[in-house]
């Protein structure tokens, strides 16, 4: 069973999608071998481990029929080798059956996760370079069941599954043909009921998976409501939900039990139904073993043999039901992985390089009649036609109402998403002409809700600039007016934040965030001011901080506050995807009817009151 099937807390997901068993899909899913290929001669050495040991466990029955037989002849006064000796040969099958077996087990282990490793590398590569839209189109959820439940269904199929097929294969052919050896009669009356039995255990099995898999959606529903509910939970309080939400899960709860219950019926069935058919077929078999034996055709050890060997043969049969499952859920988990891997990624390096003298930008920047639509929303033109430039330590605000395309401006800088008609120049040349990891090494970005990585501040400063120095975070920290707080906490810069550690408010998010920009130290900042408003005394510390940012370099602000803008050296103001005025402060207030001279008068109105 696929380890990916769960998640974390145990609680089984439900089941994996299956895909068709085409030609085309296993062709795809072959590709998943050249994974193998550095280890090859490992998963060779472990395939033949496979066959030696699966060899070992066919000769047992073969010597349990030769012990059974020593005693008979014995008693008879015929020649035969002891059965002390026989119980050694065995004994020493059992220890070459627990090399075999341990090294079966190690080599695969080793092949399967090394493969598994280099797969999830490969995969998260490939993901993290992807366009921005390919984020934007899909969930995370889902993006990360594709490296952790997908790849273990893969490495399962590749190091489980193959030997369970070689194994099941050699012990059919070798069953087959040494219960044929044993009885060719007594192979026929089992023929007749072993293929019945597993043709109902198929039948039985698919029915019981699919009515399992509807009991794992159903909990995976109400796992749903609990993890909600706890997100949520000052929601839940706020309306004094809470007995409503007990309710509701008391219900889903209670289909969970319904659909259970009636698959334990049905498993109970099952159960009985192969106990049944397995004691019957071996009442028939020894039944008519007897007979042969009584007539002295077969012996006290053949028949022995022969009943092992259809346990294996029928066992055997059995799993490729099974096998045949997961193999179709195994293609459906390569599709989506070969998905990903397909995907054209953004041409961004990898490795860390420094910005090469002819790329070193001065900080001009022109936006030259931008148009553009969202790639998952083609037909909707969210800007249109934007003209602006900005020269090198220009501070250019962006101001309009929401959804003007605003932060899609700063998007396109970023070279998130391109253009689809018109330009964005940098120092005059197109922005494709410059490597994109170079321009963007050039640029930050202080978001409106700031993100924190699970780790110390210092760390999470230093991911302005991998590698900084104490002194450099230091300072860095010192002009985004961040070093006087984080000081303040025992631990000062080896402060744990993020999801397990303290909660900063969100002024000393920001100054953490400012910090990092100030330790990549841009040639442009593009700032997306926090809409949330800080109390004054936290606003006009991120206010100085920011200040202390934008000296020297080539800002965009987008601002929703027009307070904090009044010095810009441009405002652009935008309406519904056009910039429909664009000025200093003064020159837009003198504009009559203007959009940012309305706008300005509502929030001092606002402000005053
Ligand atoms: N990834 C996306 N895919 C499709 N449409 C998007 C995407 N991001 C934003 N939009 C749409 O583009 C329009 C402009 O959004 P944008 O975020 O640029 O506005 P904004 O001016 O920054 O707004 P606000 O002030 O509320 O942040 C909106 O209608 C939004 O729904």
């Amino acid at each position: 069973m696929a380890r990916g099937n769960r998640q974390d807390n145990g609680v089984r997901k439900p089941d994996m999608p299956k895909a068709k068993l085409t030609k085309e899909n296993l062709k795809e899913a072959l590709l998943i071998f050249s994974y193998l290929k550095p280890y090859r001669y490992t998963f060779i050495t472990g395939l033949l481990f496979i066959a030696l040991s699966s060899g070992t466990t066919m000769a047992f029955p073969y010597f349990l029929k030769r012990l059974i037989d020593s005693a008979h002849s014995l008693s008879l006064g015929k020649e035969a080798v002891s059965p002390g000796t026989i119980a050694l040969w065995m004994l020493g099958i059992l220890t070459l059956q627990m090399i075999f077996s341990f090294m079966r087990v190690y080599l695969f282990t080793y092949v399967g996760e090394y493969a598994l490793a280099d797969m999830r590398k490969e995969v998260y590569r490939k993901m993290i370079m992807m366009p921005m839209d390919f984020f934007a189109q899909r969930r995370v959820g889902e993006l990360s069941s594709r490296i952790s439940a997908d790849l273990s269904q893969i490495q399962e199929a590749v190091t489980g599954m193959l030997a369970e097929i070689l194994r099941g294969i050699l012990t059919l052919i070798i069953g087959m043909g040494l219960i044929l050896y044993l009885s060719r009669s007594l192979t026929a009356v089992m023929l007749s009921v072993v293929p019945i039995i597993v043709v109902a255990g198929v039948v039985f099995g698919k029915r019981i998976r699919k009515l399992s898999r509807n009991t794992q959606d159903q909990l995976a529903d109400s796992n749903t409501i609990v993890q909600e509910t706890l997100q949520g939970v000052s929601n839940v309080k706020s309306f004094t939900n809470e007995w409503y939400e007990i309710g509701r899960y008391t219900r889903s709860l209670q289909q969970v039990v319904k659909l259970a219950v009636s698959n334990g019926r049905f498993r109970g069935l099952f159960v009985s139904f192969i106990l049944m058919s397995i004691f019957g077929t071996i009442i028939l078999v020894v039944w008519y073993g007897t007979t042969l034996v009584q007539a002295g055709t077969l012996s006290f050890g053949d028949l022995t043999a022969f009943v092992v060997y259809t346990a294996f043969v029928g066992g055997s049969m059995a799993g490729f039901a099974d096998l045949y499952s997961q193999l179709q859920k195994t293609l459906g988990a390569t599709q989506r992985v070969r998905e990903i891997l397909r995907d054209t990624t953004e041409p961004v390096t990898v490795t860390d390089e420094p910005v090469e003298e002819k790329n070193k930008l001065l900080g001009a920047v022109t936006f030259d009649r931008v148009s553009f639509s969202y790639p998952s929303r083609k037909e909707v033109h969210i800007l249109k036609e934007i003209t602006l430039t900005a020269a090198p330590g220009e501070q250019i605000a962006i101001v309009g109402p929401s959804g003007a395309g605003k932060s899609t401006i700063a998007a396109l800088l970023l070279q998130f998403y391109q253009p689809g008609n018109g330009q964005i120049l940098f120092d005059g040349k197109p922005a494709n002409s410059i490597p994109l990891s170079q321009l963007r090494k050039q640029m930050a970005l202080v978001p409106q809700d700031v993100f924190l990585f699970g780790g110390t501040i210092r760390e999470n400063i230093s991911y302005g600039k991998p590698g900084a120095t104490q002194p450099d975070i230091e300072e860095a920290a010192r002009k985004a007016n961040a070093h006087d707080f984080i000081m303040s906490f025992p631990e000062g810069y080896d402060t744990v934040v993020g999801e397990r550690g303290i909660k900063l408010s969100g002024g000393q998010r920001q100054r953490i965030a400012i910090a990092r920009a100030i330790l990549k130290d841009p040639v442009i900042l593009v700032l997306d001011e926090a809409t949330s408003s800080l109390d004054s005394a936290s606003e006009s510390l991120v206010q100085e901080a920011l200040d202390n940012l934008m000296k020297n370099r080539t800002s965009f602000v987008i601002a929703h506050r027009l307070s904090t803008i009044r010095n810009a050296d441009k405002i652009i103001v935008l309406d519904k995807g056009h910039v429909i005025e664009s000025g200093t402060h003064q020159e837009l207030l003198a504009l009559n009817d203007g959009l940012y001279k309305s706008l300005n008068k509502l929030q001092l109105e606002w402000a005053s009151e």
